[in-house]
């Protein structure tokens, strides 16, 4: 695993996007589709600097969301709504609103869960399971990442690819999520953190190396990068 410490925030998006630029573009000239699944919280910002800089075939990308909060798309909350507001409707970059695979709205949380894994099933190459080209995480100030909580029971999700959870304990409390045997198929996983608030945890997560949920994040056979500024990596030796 590495851990890349820069200077600043502004730093993170310039790793970031290289990192995002050079799986697309091996992603597209291996099978001429790249498929990114994407985080909401910090990571939108980042991505909608980051993204306007690289160089890529943006017609070629498929994204889908590592987690979603399920309220409708003009809630603030809605992970899709903040994309559509920053990237898509900005035309901050090429990319249309059919390239994003979005969850169903207005049914419950089981069935949104089971419909996103069967769009998955579509899409994305099974060996056996779905193996993403890039999955962008972000890591909460308890560790959480996606939305996989903390001590909660989805972190031991086997059967499911994506899960419904209805009692998430940052609002809102119905999601759902990528788990951990589909994220750790994936070719590459990437953490991008920044700020203070967030150096303890890096400190547990990476020093101590505690049982949280963004430590679990270990790809089976893919790569794993943390892209940390030096206020989130304080604590790092
Ligand atoms: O609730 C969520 O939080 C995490 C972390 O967000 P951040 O703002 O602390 O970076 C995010 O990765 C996840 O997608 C989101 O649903």
């Amino acid at each position: 695993m590495g851990v890349t410490v820069v200077e600043n925030k502004n730093e993170v998006i310039v790793a970031l996007s290289k990192l995002i630029e050079a799986t697309a573009t091996e992603s597209i000239e291996r099978n001429g589709l790249f498929n990114i699944g994407v985080s909401g919280g910090s990571l939108v910002s980042f991505l909608a600097t980051g993204l306007t800089k690289i160089s890529t075939d943006f017609s070629k990308w498929k994204i889908f969301f590592c987690d979603e909060r399920l309220v409708p798309v003009a809630d603030p909350d809605s992970t899709f709504g903040v994309y559509k507001k920053q990237l898509i409707d900005t035309e901050a970059v090429s990319l249309k609103e059919d390239q994003f695979v979005t969850v169903k709205q207005g049914v419950s949380a089981a069935e949104a869960a089971e419909e996103y894994a069967a769009k998955i099933k579509k899409y994305i190459p099974l060996s056996p399971l779905p193996r993403f080209d890039l999955l962008l995480l972000g890591m909460g100030p308890d560790g959480h990442t996606c939305s996989l909580f903390p001590g909660h029971a989805l972190l031991n999700e086997t059967a499911k690819w994506v899960a419904p959870i209805t009692d998430s304990p940052k609002p809102p409390p119905s999601r759902i999520t990528l788990t951990f045997p589909v994220i750790n198929a994936a070719r590459v996983c990437a953490f991008a953190v920044s700020g203070k608030e967030k150096a303890e945890m890096i400190k547990r997560i990476h020093v101590d190396k505690e049982d949280l949920p963004a430590t679990r994040v270990q790809p089976t056979s893919g790569n794993l990068q943390w892209i940390v500024d030096k206020d989130a990596g304080a604590l790092l030796n």
